[in-house]
């Protein structure tokens, strides 16, 4: 795999530049001697099942503050790169570091929006219930009725906009409804690493945005680094300040004007795919046409 875009922000554009401000990360990108930790670290990462490599040699850091998006086709290893900073899924090469230290299950400083699956109907949670669990005990003392405790949840549960179903049991809430619920979960722990996976399937324009938005200001207020896997670009596309982007074992890195080209992109499909810009909105296409070839590369 090769990834021949390393990242290289303050190339002039003052998109690039309006990016670095927000996230704060311009002295870490550039060696000053204000070098924060990277929130995330892959170094020579290589997965692979059986005979089939799903992405080799990948190297990059993700710095506190940063919004990094994962676009790739159906089965490219998008949501394997998130088990891996789970812990939940050893590499076959290399490492992968939260903080500077190895990837682990049960990382309380990272925050986990799964891929969405239907609760079952009979789950005996409420909204609340879901959101109280997303909680360090250490921190708030789990198993005392506090205050503060119900201010946070009721925040957390405004924010996404889940405060008129927050006590209906879970099970039989709309698709839309759990994914809000499973958000404002993961942001509950205030965590510096939130990894993010498909969060906005299924939530209409609306609640995209909301959401979108809830989890950029809580990147800003906290500086948490934010890894975003999503096969629609678009709705964060002003928020997001690089791109990785994985296809059939190849990836690129970089920020969206570096990776979102028509070049760039008919490069890593290995086929024409075109990229226009309609009134801001990126239209791929193409790649969808193209992907099938790619899936199983590596094998
Ligand atoms: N534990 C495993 N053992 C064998 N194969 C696996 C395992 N986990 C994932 N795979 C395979 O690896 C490939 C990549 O899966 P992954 O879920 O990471 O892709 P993805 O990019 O997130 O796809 P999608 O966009 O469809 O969600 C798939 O073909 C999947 O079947």
């Amino acid at each position: 795999m090769s990834g021949l875009s390393t990242w290289a922000p303050g190339h002039g554009d003052p998109q690039d530049d309006a990016r670095e401000r927000r996230s704060g990360v311009r002295n870490a990108s550039r060696g000053d001697d204000a070098r924060p930790e990277p929130a995330i670290k892959l170094d020579g990462a290589g997965l692979t099942f059986g005979r089939r490599t799903l992405w080799h040699d990948v190297s990059f850091d993700v710095q506190p503050g940063e919004f990094l998006a994962v676009l790739g086709p159906n089965g490219s290893g998008k949501t394997s790169l998130i088990k891996v900073l789970l812990g939940k899924q050893g590499l076959s090469a290399g490492t992968a570091e939260i903080a500077g230290r190895p990837a682990r299950s049960g990382n309380p400083n990272v925050g986990y929006v799964p891929q969405q699956k239907q609760l079952d109907f009979h789950t005996p949670l409420r909204g609340r219930d879901l959101v109280r669990m997303g909680l360090d005990g250490h921190r708030w003392g789990i198993g005392r009725r506090s205050r503060a405790i119900t201010a946070k949840i009721d925040g957390l549960l405004d924010a996404v906009g889940a405060t008129s179903f927050a006590d209906a049991p879970v099970g039989m809430l709309s698709g839309g409804e759990q994914q809000r619920l499973r958000i404002a979960q993961a942001l509950a722990g205030d965590p510096s690493v939130l990894l993010c996976d498909e969060p906005l399937l299924s939530l209409d324009l609306h609640h995209q945005r909301v959401v979108s938005s809830l989890i950029d200001r809580e990147r800003i207020a906290r500086n948490t680094a934010v890894l975003f896997v999503t096969h629609e670009v678009n709705p964060v596309l002003g928020l997001v300040d690089r791109i990785l982007y994985l296809v059939g074992g190849r990836f690129r890195i970089g920020t969206p004007a570096e990776v979102m080209t028509t070049e760039t992109l008919s490069e890593l499909y290995g086929s024409k795919v075109e990229v226009f810009n309609v009134g801001g909105r990126l239209v791929i296409v193409g790649a969808e046409d193209n992907h099938a070839h790619h899936v199983g590369a590596g094998e």
